[in-house]
């Protein structure tokens, strides 16, 4: 690809490879989980997700997402326990979602598509900095939340009500207290496995922690999340949507539970 990597008929999953080999690696993300083919793990230990709001930092638009930023310089945002040994650092959260309700998320079950999906990114400190785990393949931990069509989430609408700040790729405008936690189901049940980034450069380092029980999502605020642009203030406008890659081949790899 001569130009970025995007979701266009030129730019998106299927070119990835061209740039970026490892698209066709042995642990890409998403993949398409089969409930019944997962394996509870008794070991697996519960989700202990401690987030501070005063760390919530700024939120950008990316020219793939939008992008919520966290402070990540101490240990007051983590992710303990699951599957993961050691303490990971919140770093950002961001969503993928679809044109239409019928599609928008990463990972499947059942073959399923949600319309959105919530990816709450963290990073391995037994490594200097979030760069330095992103090439690890235990350095980061990305916790992946459904959304599914429903009443309209509050929670959620006060990250929504921010997006009118950053409509074009590259604004970005302060975010200051949010606690992430107010965007997590009441169940912490989860399925996981070991994967990648789910955009380029599709570093296979993220350990994935998706969650059982989707939150909710009204079809107006869905609207929202599609008035963002894919382009700039100066070029032809793009809606922001279908900003989400396909799932991959499970390789082999195993999907466990933390639930029966
Ligand atoms: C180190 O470079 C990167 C590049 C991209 C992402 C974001 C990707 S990864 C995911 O789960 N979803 C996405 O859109 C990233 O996140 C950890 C880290
Ligand atoms: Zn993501």
């Amino acid at each position: 690809m001569s130009h970025g990597w995007g979701y266009g008929a030129h730019n998106g999953p299927e070119k990835w490879e061209e740039d970026y080999p490892v698209a066709n690696g042995p642990r890409q993300s998403p993949i398409n989980i089969v409930p019944k083919e997962a394996q509870y793990d008794s070991s697996l230990k519960p989700l202990k997700l401690r987030y501070d709001p005063s760390n919530a930092n700024g939120i950008l638009n990316n020219g793939h997402s939008f992008q919520v930023d966290f402070v990540d310089d101490e240990d007051s945002s983590t992710l303990t326990g699951g599957p993961i040994s050691g303490t990971y650092r919140l770093k950002q959260f961001h969503f993928h979602w679809g044109a239409g309700d019928d599609r928008g998320s990463e990972h499947t079950v059942n073959g399923i598509k949600f319309p959105c999906e919530l990816h709450l990114v963290h990073w391995n400190t037994s490594y200097p900095s979030f760069g330095e785990a992103a090439s690890q393949p235990d350095g980061l931990a990305v916790v992946g939340v459904f959304l599914k069509i429903g009443a309209a989430n509050p929670r959620l609408q006060k990250v929504l009500d921010a997006l009118e700040a950053i409509k074009s790729k590259g604004k970005q405008t302060t975010f200051p207290n949010f606690d992430a936690k107010t965007l997590l189901p009441a169940s912490l049940d989860y399925w996981t496995y070991d994967g990648s980034l789910t955009t380029p450069p599709l570093l296979e380092s993220v350990t994935w922690i998706v969650l059982k029980e989707p939150i909710s999502v009204s079809p107006a605020q869905m609207a929202m999340f599609r008035s963002l642009l894919f382009t700039g203030e100066e070029e032809t406008p793009c809606c922001m949507a279908d900003n989400y890659r396909p799932p991959q081949p499970l390789k082999g790899r195993q999907v466990r539970a933390s639930f029966k």
